[in-house]
Parts: C-alpha cells; sequence; structure tokens
C-alpha cells in the first residue's frame, strides 16, 4: 500500500506534523478558500489516486468546517483515493444525544450519519459518550477512541503535588476514576444541575478530609467554562487552594476566558488550538489509528488487529 496522504483542514499545527510523522505520512497540499458568494472551492495540488488518504479537522465550532470537510472528502473520492479516514481530535454534536424537550432535533443522530456517509472510518478524543456508550450505537463507520487520560495523568504528577481530583458531575466519575488512578490521587465527584445553556449549580461532597490538597478539577470539555466556575466558587467559600483546572477539550466559548479567570493554572489537550495546551495527543491518536486496517500503519509497529 502507498504511504498515507495527510492534509491539515484545521488541526494544530505541531499535533497534525506528529500524526503525520508517526504514520510516515506525506503531508498534501490543499486549497480550501470561499468564492465571493461564500460557496466553498477545493483543490487538491497532489495525485490521490490510489492512496489512504486522511483529512485533520478538529470540530470545534463545527458548522462552518463540516461543509468544506465533505466536499473535500467527496473530492478525494472523485479523485480515485483508496480510502478517507478523518482524525477528528474533538467531534462535534455529542452533547444533544437525545430529545431533552418536545421537539428538539437530535443532532448527535444525524451528524453522525453525515460524516459516516462520507469516511471511510474516523478517530476521535475523548468524545462526548454519554447516553450513548460506543461511538457504534451512532456512526455506522469505523469509529475509534483515543484516550486522553495517561497524558491528563502524567501532567498531573508532574504539575501538582499532593492534588485531589474533582469531577464535576456523575457523568465524569468514571473519567475521573481513571485519571486518578494512574495519577495516585483520590479523588471526589460532585453533583452538578444545568440550569441553562450558560447556568449550572454546583454541590460539593464533604472535602475536608482533603484540605492540606491542591484540587484539580478535571473534565472532557470547557465550554462556557461556567462547569468549571462554578465549582471554583464553591471551593473558594470553602477555603481550599486555589484551583487548578484540566480539561480535555478547551473549546472556551465567549466569556470563558473570563469565568475561569480564578483559577490558579488552566490546563488542556491540543485537541482544540488554545493557549492553554499543555497536553499532547499524539500517541493515543496513533494507537487509535493502528487498530484500524486500512492502509495505515504507524511506524516501527505491526498490522493491527482488525
Ligand atoms: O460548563 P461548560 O464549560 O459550558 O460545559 C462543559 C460541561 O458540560 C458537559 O457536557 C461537559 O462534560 C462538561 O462537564
Amino acid at each position: 500500500m502507498n504511504r498515507p496522504l495527510l492534509f491539515n483542514l484545521g488541526i494544530e499545527e505541531d499535533l497534525f506534523h506528529s500524526v503525520a510523522a508517526g504514520l510516515d505520512g506525506e503531508i498534501g497540499d490543499v486549497d480550501v478558500r470561499r468564492f465571493p458568494d461564500g460557496e466553498t472551492y477545493i483543490r487538491f495540488n497532489v495525485e490521490c489516486a490510489q492512496r489512504p488518504t486522511i483529512l485533520a479537522c478538529s470540530l470545534d465550532r463545527p458548522d462552518p468546517k463540516t461543509l468544506p470537510l465533505l466536499f473535500a472528502a467527496d473530492t478525494l473520492r472523485d479523485l480515485g483515493a483508496a480510502n478517507i479516514g478523518l482524525v477528528a481530535p474533538y467531534l462535534a454534536y455529542m452533547r444533544q444525544d437525545k430529545r431533552f424537550h418536545a421537539g428538539e432535533g437530535i443532532t448527535s443522530r444525524y451528524y453522525a450519519a453525515l460524516l459516516s456517509r462520507t469516511f471511510d472510518w474516523l478517530v476521535t478524543v475523548d468524545p462526548h459518550l454519554h447516553r450513548f456508550h460506543e461511538m457504534g450505537q451512532i456512526y455506522s463507520i469505523p469509529a475509534r477512541v483515543a484516550h486522553a487520560a495517561p497524558g491528563v495523568a502524567h501532567w498531573i504528577r508532574d504539575h501538582v503535588a499532593s492534588p485531589v481530583l474533582i469531577g464535576p458531575d456523575s457523568e465524569s466519575r468514571q473519567w475521573v476514576d481513571d485519571v486518578a488512578g494512574r495519577a495516585g490521587a483520590p479523588f471526589v465527584v460532585l453533583s452538578k444541575q444545568r440550569r441553562g445553556d450558560r447556568t449550572v449549580e454546583i454541590s460539593i461532597p464533604d472535602i475536608e478530609r482533603y484540605s492540606d490538597a491542591t484540587p484539580v478539577l478535571v473534565d472532557d470539555i470547557i465550554s462556557t467554562g461556567q462547569t468549571m466556575a462554578a465549582t471554583i466558587h464553591h471551593l473558594n467559600q470553602l477555603g481550599t487552594a486555589p484551583p487548578v483546572c484540566v480539561g480535555v477539550h478547551a473549546i472556551f466559548a465567549e466569556g470563558a476566558e473570563q469565568a475561569l479567570a480564578p483559577a490558579a493554572t488552566i490546563a488542556t489537550c491540543n485537541t482544540v488550538s488554545h493557549p492553554s495546551n499543555q497536553i499532547d495527543v499524539t500517541e493515543p491518536i496513533l494507537e487509535a489509528i493502528q487498530t484500524l486496517n486500512y492502509g495505515v500503519r504507524v511506524k516501527g509497529q505491526s498490522k493491527g488487529p482488525e
């Protein structure tokens, strides 16, 4: 099989280069721009026929990115690519996974159907799997999950003396448990009620027994920052040390930086490019790609299991 061809349609540049290097891939040149009327123009400036191809695109703020991404994949198909994979370190539309109110759309399903129609495979990092427990419940293509927990735990061990990990809600328990185990730290899980898009209420169990520890809030997504901000507020009232915030995906919707100003430190993974990025996810992405069988191999590794 030919060397894979990778195109960066919007992931953090260092992450893109290290994934490409790990796959011994060739970085391809593609022009994506808008015509004056706002429509998308795509041109691949490299021979794609018979090549395994990968489009890399982090799908935060997904709507303007999605149509060019789908057109790019369709173009590769037209040009005879052997197969087309998507590396989306952040995967969008995972949170509206049920009809919370009558008449709502279950956009998690619709978005998954769109991508599944167009790509042959998908790799993402810690998607927000809540009511769906496996990617196969909504994605009909092979969709692999890369796990940030080892890198997050490593960062905590290296940067925080005597941490106590705090998960913001019951959804986070499994993940926080995993990170805490790897970091060799205790953890507590809070109870959270979301009152609206930008309003959350947090209640904190008894954490007095960890009064000498540094609270480390860990969560998969920092969007409005309200979940972490509400937790920080309560911890401040309890007189704990200033908390450290660790998130996988640094969405940082408008106002989040301001909401999180009271945090001592904020560290995130490079799944969404942001100044707080400190944890690299190259390794788990390569490990996830290695489990697929589309002619894309991690350098120095033998064939994957599929
Ligand atoms: O509170 P913001 O930052 O808006 O949203 C992030 C939270 O919303 C949940 O779905 C995530 O798992 C995380 O706990």
